[in-house]
């Protein structure tokens, strides 16, 4: 094993000795206030995605952001593990309509454009502009500007995100086919009850939840556990926390039964 390698097998196994790790849980609180880390990691991911990939190529924009993420500055991106289970429960369907919470520098919306029909569409949530503007430069540079949207705001905004996705962006009763959870974990279930209420989900719509282990999302592992059978049929992924193997974590997806 080269020294690079064994290095890049004791940061996978140890993430505490990564300086980036360290520094994103000091950042905890300016992440979970913001959206951001704090040290310009964000803006500095975009640069190096568009440095270390070419246009038009999302599965390359993808393995710069890996890149960046596991070898430079982590990330709260789903990631290159966990990202294969939102690849396969994407693949299991043809959705048409896509709601993304949570966008961050635009990874998981590149990763879920670039296995969509051409007249699919993926509107994706972002409370931060700043991760908004960067996801909008990522996603054009991968070439899937014309199959996402991001939009500012968030679902418990007071109704503003809402209306904007139903006027502007086509959601209806009953026309949502595949959600994407990945934001505030506190506001996992609030936002899914919020959603429910609009009926836009339909019997057989998905929902793929991320990081329901760490950070961690009980109330809502537990409302799916309680609504199993009736409501939900729910698959959980045991799987690890972005860009190391030491810490796990669990994808849950969720199938809308009635
Ligand atoms: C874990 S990151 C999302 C990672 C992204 N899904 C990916 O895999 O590439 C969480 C993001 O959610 C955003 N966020 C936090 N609370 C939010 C809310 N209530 N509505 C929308 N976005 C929110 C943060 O600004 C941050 O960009």
């Amino acid at each position: 094993m080269s020294g690079r390698s064994f290095a890049a097998a004791v940061r996978d196994r140890v993430p505490l000795l990564r300086w980036s790790v360290l520094r994103f849980l000091l950042g905890g609180p300016t992440f979970v206030r913001t959206g951001q880390v704090g040290d310009g990691r964000e803006r500095a991911a975009r640069d190096f995605v568009l440095a270390h990939s070419p246009a038009g190529d999302p599965d390359s924009a993808l393995a710069a952001f890996d890149d960046f993420a596991r070898n430079h500055s982590l990330l709260v991106n789903i990631g290159d593990e966990k990202g294969l289970i939102l690849d396969a429960a994407l693949r299991k369907t043809t959705p048409k309509l896509l709601l993304e919470l949570g966008g961050y520098c635009g990874y998981s919306a590149i990763r879920t454009a670039r296995l969509l029909d051409a007249d699919a569409r993926l509107i994706s949530v972002e409370m931060n502009p700043d991760n908004a503007e960067i996801a909008r430069t990522l996603l054009a540079h991968a070439g899937l500007a014309d199959r996402v949207s991001v939009v500012v705001g968030t679902i418990g905004d007071g109704g503003e995100t809402l209306k904007r996705l139903a006027t502007a962006h086509g959601f209806a009763p009953g026309t949502l086919d595949f959600l994407f959870i990945d934001h505030d974990k506190s506001a996992y279930l609030p936002d899914l009850k919020t959603i429910l209420d609009q009926g836009w989900l339909h019997p057989g719509s998905i929902v793929v939840a991320d990081n329901v282990g760490i950070p961690g999302a009980p109330g809502y592992r537990r409302y799916m556990h309680d609504s199993e059978g009736t409501i939900w049929h729910t698959t959980e992924h045991h799987t690890h926390t972005e860009y190391q193997s030491l810490l796990e974590d669990l994808v849950l997806e969720s199938e809308y039964l009635p």
